[in-house]
């Protein structure tokens, strides 16, 4: 283990090695080199990740396998519900750790991938926080990882700057800028890449561990006011796997000589499993917590993955699906009352409505469903909300402003403690509504187009005025999967047809034959949408679910450079 100091400055054991990446003992990278990737990926910074791997990796196959024997309970029929073993945890009381200063006013947070200029456009947005994703916004190929990487270390230093030569604009930063949180990605996805010990390294150590190191310096000094970095951490189904990430920050810290409890972290409960284990996650993270958050669009994805053997739980078209079903409203409620119990924030998600640039009126109707949604989240008690676009900031601002008046936020004035007498029952109840064709052909174009665009590098993108990301595109998947798999009757517009594969794939090739007429023929043959036809045509008619339409789509974007990549010296 090389000693944390000897990794705060350039250090000589850096050694330029012209066109190769300089490797620890057991690190091989076998992706592209590049001179600037090369200063992110320095010896000392791999060790850093190596020693985080190898420290946990045990404990994040044991959370896997725990995942799978979850599927298989749920599988079985078993319902997900509160543990009985820590019900002691649930009913006890204590609390977090102390909101730090610097972000106790979280009412308008911004998200969106690590993208140097969206970087830049985010931070100056006027947004409190800037939420910079490598997860469902980004496609992690590894130029965009890398990239996202060099892109943050320029913005916590504040020297990022972006040319757009063809608007001759220069975009700098402002005076004023939103804190910067970092969301990596979740346990499931590996880093390709890089391979530690003969195996693919787990793509949230990588990202958290390259921030971290080249960062933490500076970001405490320039916007933490003494604490940070600060972390979304997506995608968790049980408390074990906040334990994991409460080792990995306990460990930076010692490594890097900071006070415990320097680092904070902000959880998305965005399965299903975890809402019956909300309070457990924070318990595990009590010293580097900073709430929760409503993460609603994988919540939507998980519902219909831990029920894929319950015929008796199919959902309804996805736009049916909002926060106002029964099970949506119960999971933002008791995860205010859990927050604010606990003494951390409880973040609202985001409304997928994007400004409308072409057509006032129906822009308008879009922001008003923000409104409409924000106000909602800010009356139940939210303390803040995602904005997609900047464009949306000034809308949610004055919501939530006109709401909490002088307030921060609203953790102890807000307790919500009818909440605590919502049940398991409520947690799951069915969403009620219809089922139709126009519902099965928005799935399809929407889950393509999706498709197609992160095979080329782009990970959030507008889809027919709304934001679509990796958790939106899985809602398409697995609703189409579900009606596929169960023959469902499409009974929203009277026809009464069942969905059948025959069905499905007429309207493969009918939404193909649209998406070619709507983007042209140019590009659909540059494009990659056969290929992700393909890929979304088989995850949505195969008899065994797919965990992730990412992971498979993943080995198409890993490019590997046996030669001339990595050296060991
Ligand atoms: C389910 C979840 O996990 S939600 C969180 C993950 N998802 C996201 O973060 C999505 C974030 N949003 C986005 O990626 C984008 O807003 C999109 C793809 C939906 C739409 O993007 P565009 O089509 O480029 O929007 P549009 O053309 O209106 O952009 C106008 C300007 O706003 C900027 N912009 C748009 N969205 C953002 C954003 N989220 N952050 C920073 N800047 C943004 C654009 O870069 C552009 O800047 P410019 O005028 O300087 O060139
Ligand atoms: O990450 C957010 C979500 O809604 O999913
Ligand atoms: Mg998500």
């Amino acid at each position: 283990m090389v000693g944390f100091e000897t990794f705060l400055e350039p250090s000589s054991t850096e050694r330029k090695t012209g066109m190769a990446y300089d490797l620890p003992e057991g690190v091989d990278i076998r992706g592209k080199y590049d001179a600037e990737f090369a200063k992110i990926l320095s010896r000392d910074a791999l060790q850093f990740v190596a020693d985080l791997q190898r420290e946990l990796r045990n404990h994040i196959k044991y959370a896997t396998e725990c995942r799978k024997e979850a599927k298989m309970r749920y599988n079985n029929g078993t319902l997900p519900g509160f543990d009985p073993a820590t019900k002691y945890i649930r009913e006890r009381e204590w609390v977090c750790a102390a909101v730090p200063p610097a972000v106790a006013d979280r009412r308008v947070e911004i998200t969106g991938p690590v993208e140097r200029k969206m970087i830049i456009n985010a931070l100056n947005s006027g947004a409190k926080v800037f939420m910079a994703d490598f997860e469902d916004a980004l496609s992690p190929s590894w130029e965009n990882l890398m990239r996202g990487q060099v892109n943050l270390r320029d913005a916590v230093n504040r020297t990022i700057s972006f040319h757009d030569t063809a608007r001759n604009r220069v975009y700098k930063l402002n005076d004023q800028t939103a804190k910067l949180f970092v969301r990596p990605r979740g346990w499931h996805l590996p880093e390709s890449h890089i391979f530690i010990d003969g195996e693919p390294a787990t793509g949230c150590l990588v990202d958290f561990g390259l921030y971290f190191f080249h960062n933490f310096k500076a970001f405490r000094r320039t916007q933490g006011e003494g604490f940070g970095p600060f972390f979304y951490l997506p995608k968790m189904e049980h408390s074990r796997e906040a334990k994991i990430w409460n080792n990995v920050f306990e460990r930076a810290e010692r490594l890097a000589g900071i006070e415990k409890g320097s680092i904070r972290a902000t959880v998305l409960i965005e399965t299903l499993p975890a809402v019956f284990q909300m309070d457990e996650i924070l318990y595990e993270l009590r010293d580097h917590s900073v709430g929760l958050n409503c993460g609603r669009w994988d919540y939507i994805f998980s519902y219909v993955k831990t029920f894929q053997a319950h015929p008796d739980r199919l959902l309804p078209d996805r736009v049916l699906v909002g926060m106002t079903q029964h099970f949506m409203r119960s999971y933002s409620d008791l995860l205010i009352r859990t927050c604010h119990r606990r003494g951390v924030h409880a973040m609202g998600g985001m409304a997928a409505q994007i400004p409308i640039r072409d057509d006032p009126v129906a822009n308008e109707a879009a922001l008003e469903l923000v409104r409409k949604d924000k106000l909602r989240e800010v009356k139940a008690g939210h303390d803040g909300t995602w904005a997609a676009h900047p464009g949306l900031i000034p809308a949610i601002m004055e919501v939530f402003t006109n709401s909490m008046g002088n307030k921060v936020n609203q953790i102890h004035t807000v307790k919500r403690e009818d909440a605590a007498n919502l049940t398991e029952e409520d947690l799951l109840q069915r969403p009620r509504g219809v089922r139709s064709m126009d519902g099965l052909r928005l799935n399809t174009r929407v889950g393509i187009q999706y498709l197609a665009a992160w095979l080329t590098g782009t990970g959030s993108v507008p889809l027919y005025n709304l934001m679509e990301d990796a958790a939106t595109a899985e809602i398409s998947r697995v609703q189409n999967w579900q009606w596929l798999k169960y023959g469902v009757e499409l009974d929203g517009d009277g026809l009464g047809v069942k969905v059948t594969r025959e069905l499905f794939g007429r309207v493969v090739d009918e939404e193909m034959a649209r998406i070619e007429k709507e983007v042209g023929q140019e590009k659909l043959k540059k494009g990659m949408y056969k290929e992700a036809c393909k890929i979304f045509t088989r995850q949505c008619t195969t008899p065994i679910l797919d965990d992730f339409l990412t992971l498979d789509a993943y080995n198409r974007i890993v490019i590997h450079h046996p030669k001339g990549s990595s050296s060991r010296l």
